[in-house]
């Protein structure tokens, strides 16, 4: 070390000692603090009601008791909210503690004589005295600096100004419990040094947040703000998850007081990948926001009307069923019903009940009908036809109540009610009679008998009605399953004839219906049904939302696009994708995981990235995993050297050997990580796997559709659970052309291919797959049992 460097890393090292100093000051100032606040929070909470005067005598005391209550509750969520504070303070200390910062940026601000050392980490901390940072938050518009520019001119933003200036250093640093490790001086990129590091560290079964080394192409992502759609096509690993989360950080910190993790949400492909990427926001002292699949999402809205195919078995078929005769009957449907032209088909459709077929179902009490489904149709169609549907709806909502609350009025006369009072249990009759009698709390006449009688009777046809105002309540009366079978027999049938959306259209119509008829929801037709279902009942509500993330965007159509823009009216949206792990159906043979046209309309604003550098695999690995699909010398892989992939070739058939061969590799590969997958094509195929595997490979895991979290060891699981998540080392159970030889099954070749960070091995039972082939020769090893 020169003496200059020397002097440099005494006088760093001195001030991570003098910030760690401080940091434990703080930590301790709270602590007391919070200590008593803590306990006054308690106490308040035990002698709450003993603060309270409770007086219930007349009008006046319960106004007093209430104010009184009102009082207390504000005094003890204040105390509440101070404590969180102090609270969330006291976490982001810890943290910091540990790790107080990574990088720095002297930057001289125009027409200023010195530079400001601009240190960075997760959040800020200002000096003993509150005056100066000591720390920015790496989300601050000075960090942007750091992440935007090296030496140089730079400049960074705050809202309405442009800061002009010169950075005469950047400076990346180690500092692990607190002590500095080591540190670097950096040039363009965020050091390579650091991301070696990192990259190299083992897999985790929680995703980590990377914002000591987050890229300038990622930062742009994550800053981004002016787009209603901001669209990312990055290859595998390049860092989409990293980048959605960490922006999902940025906007809560841009927006704070605005926006809190309430109005954002994430749709992702799996719960494993939930659980998987849980972690990243809370490590940067942020609430996560909330997150769903999208099928979680439908099944929940369609509720009982269907059982909803889940998208694991759509895939199950897709990829495990090539034998069954309606194989491409099916995929043509899937293709035609994920598309912008059966959208515009069924918006055709809704615009014709508009003016006639509305269909609705009998409004039924006690085996009678109140209210035929031809009456309300006609109601319907007797209200202005320029009214949107959903006002007609509610309309008809408010004219049936009326007409069923006169049937409620004649059936209290009727027999059947006294009859079936004195048959009530006699909790029941007791629990109907002190309701009466409270109402009629007062009263003493000599006709009270009657009186008695007559609110017996309403009080219990009231109950005996309120399943049938709450199924009005709920639109139950429209009948949504008939008129998507509708739409499905005579809407689609007549334009296809005509447009020839689908060669097959005439089996497609057929096989539909005979799933919607015996009560089946194909995952294709979910979102249609649903669609249909908003457009007549009226949107259901998300306007809380404000920002909508979308991983692993190529997993959804350009139907399911539009659904959820649809849904989502005041949100702006994120969306990230790779076209070449399209291993849906629908997006199989598709270019680009979204045609910006089919979503953005001309007045809307939007932003499309293109994140070509991966960062998950050894360089060895992406040498060859970029060969297997088009446009792969595209992906620039970060340099990591690792060991070149392997193929070991089994002799066609011979199960033995086959797996002789993976238990003797998973064994070396096991005492050298921590995570190691063998990945198989299908759920079918990982189950027997499993089966047969599980004697020889003590704490062997199956992961399944419906597992929520893994720990590290070796799993077994299929290649699409496998999507978003990665790996120590891949192991891919068959890699012959019996599994991935069709030119559809390349995408989930290369998905599986590229979940793996330091090894990657393939097995061939019989001829290996034909992708392989187009793998750049030398990128991989060749064995033979
Ligand atoms: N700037 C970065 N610094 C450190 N690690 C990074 C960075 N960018 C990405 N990574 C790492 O690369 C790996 C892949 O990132 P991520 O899962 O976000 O990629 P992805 O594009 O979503 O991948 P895929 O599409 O294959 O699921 C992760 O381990 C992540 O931590």
């Amino acid at each position: 070390m020169s003496q200059h460097a020397d002097l440099d890393w005494r006088q760093e090292k001195q001030r991570v000692e003098t910030v760690e100093h401080l940091i434990n000051k703080k930590i301790e100032e709270i602590k007391e603090n919070t200590g008593g606040l803590k306990e006054g929070v308690i106490e308040l909470r035990k002698s709450f009601w003993e603060d309270v005067t409770v007086n219930l005598d007349d009008a006046h005391e319960i106004g007093e008791t209430f104010t009184s209550i009102k009082q207390q509750a504000e005094l003890l969520s204040e105390r509440e909210r101070t404590h969180k504070q102090f609270y969330k303070k006291l976490v982001n200390l810890i943290k910091l503690k540990d790790n107080p910062y990574f990088g720095r940026v002297d930057f001289k601000e125009k027409g200023e004589s010195d530079p400001e050392e601009v240190y960075i980490g997760i959040t800020s901390l200002m000096d003993e005295n509150d005056e100066d940072f000591l720390i920015y938050d790496w989300r601050a518009p000075i960090s942007s600096l750091y992440y935007n520019f090296s030496p140089g001119p730079a400049h960074y933003e705050v809202p309405e100004e442009k800061v002009d200036g010169e950075i005469s250093l950047k400076r990346q640093y180690i500092i692990r419990n607190g002590q500095l490790k080591s540190m670097f001086d950096t040039g363009v990129t965020i050091g390579d040094e650091l991301l070696q590091e990192v990259l190299s560290n083992s897999a985790n079964t929680q995703m980590k947040s990377i914002v000591a080394t987050i890229q300038k192409e990622q930062n742009q992502i994550i800053r981004n703000e002016t787009s209603k759609y901001l669209i990312v096509q990055g290859a595998a690993g390049s860092g989409k998850t990293s980048a959605a989360l960490q922006r999902v950080a940025y906007l809560l910190y841009r927006y704070r007081g605005k926006i809190t993790s309430d109005n954002i949400m994430l749709f992702s492909p799996n719960y494993l990948f939930n659980s998987y990427v849980s972690t990243v926001l809370p490590e940067l002292g942020e609430e996560n926001m909330r997150q769903s699949t999208f099928f979680e999402y439908i099944q929940q809205r369609v509720g009982k009307a269907y059982e909803v195919e889940d998208p694991f078995t759509q895939m199950e078929f897709v990829y495990g069923e090539l034998d069954r005769s309606d194989y491409d009957l099916r995929l043509e449907g899937i293709r035609l019903k994920s598309s912008k032209q059966f959208k515009d088909l069924l918006d055709k459709y809704i615009t014709h009940l508009s003016q006639a077929n509305m269909s609705f179902k009998d409004i039924v009490f006690r085996d009678k009908t109140l209210v035929t489904r031809a009456e309300i149709e006609e109601y319907f169609y007797s209200l202005d036809k320029a009214l949107p549907i959903p006002n007609r709806i509610n309309l008809v909502m408010e004219w049936l109540i009326v007409t069923i609350k006169k049937a409620e009025h004649r059936e209290r006369k009727k027999d059947w009610v006294l009859e079936e009072i004195e048959l009530l249990h006699k909790e029941d009759y007791l629990e109907v009679y002190r309701e009466v009698q409270s109402n009629m709390k007062g009263e003493d006449s000599f006709d009270d008998f009657e009186k008695e009688q007559e609110l017996l009777r309403k009080k219990y046809v009231k109950t005996k009605f309120n399943p049938v105002y709450g199924m009005v309540k709920k639109f139950r009366f429209i009948n949504m399953k008939d008129m998507y079978e509708q739409f499905i027999q005579e809407g689609l049938v007549e334009e296809s004839s005509d447009v020839k959306l689908a060669y097959n259209w005439k089996e497609i119509v057929e096989y539909t219906t005979e799933n919607l008829r015996s009560g089946i929801l194909l995952y294709e037709d979910a979102t249609p049904f649903l669609y249909l279902t908003d457009k007549i009942e009226g949107r259901k509500g998300n306007s809380g939302i404000r920002h909508l993330f979308i991983d692993e965007g190529q997993d959804y159509s350009i139907f399911q696009f539009n659904y959820l823009k649809y849904i989502f009216p005041n949100s702006k949206m994120t969306i990230l994708g790779d076209f070449n792990q399209g291993i849906y159906a629908h997006s199989i043979d598709s270019p680009s995981f979204l045609p910006t046209e089919t979503l953005v309309e001309e007045n809307e604003t939007s932003e499309q990235i293109i994140l070509s550098r991966s960062y998950r695999s050894t360089k060895e690995i992406v040498e060859f995993t970029s060969g297997l699909i088009p446009g792969g010398d595209k992906i620039e892989p970060f340099n990591r050297p690792g060991k070149k992939p392997t193929l070991t070739l089994i002799g066609e058939g011979d199960k033995v050997q086959h797996h002789q061969a993976i238990l003797k590799r998973v064994k070396e590969l096991r005492s050298q990580f921590d995570s190691v997958a063998i990945i198989c094509k299908t759920g079918d195929q990982s189950e027997k796997v499993y089966e047969e595997l599980r004697d020889d490979l003590e704490g062997l895991r199956l992961i399944k559709k419906d597992t929520t979290s893994f720990e590290k060891g070796t799993l077994v699981l299929p290649s699409y659970l496998a999507k978003g998540i990665e790996f120590d080392a891949v192991v891919v159970y068959d890699a012959s052309g019996n599994d991935y030889g069709r030119e559809m099954e390349r995408k989930l070749f290369y998905t599986v291919c590229t979940r793996a960070m330091h090894e990657l091995h393939l097995f061939s039972n019989g001829e290996k797959s034909p992708f392989i082939n187009d793998a750049t020769m030398g990128t991989y090893e060749t064995n033979t049992v």
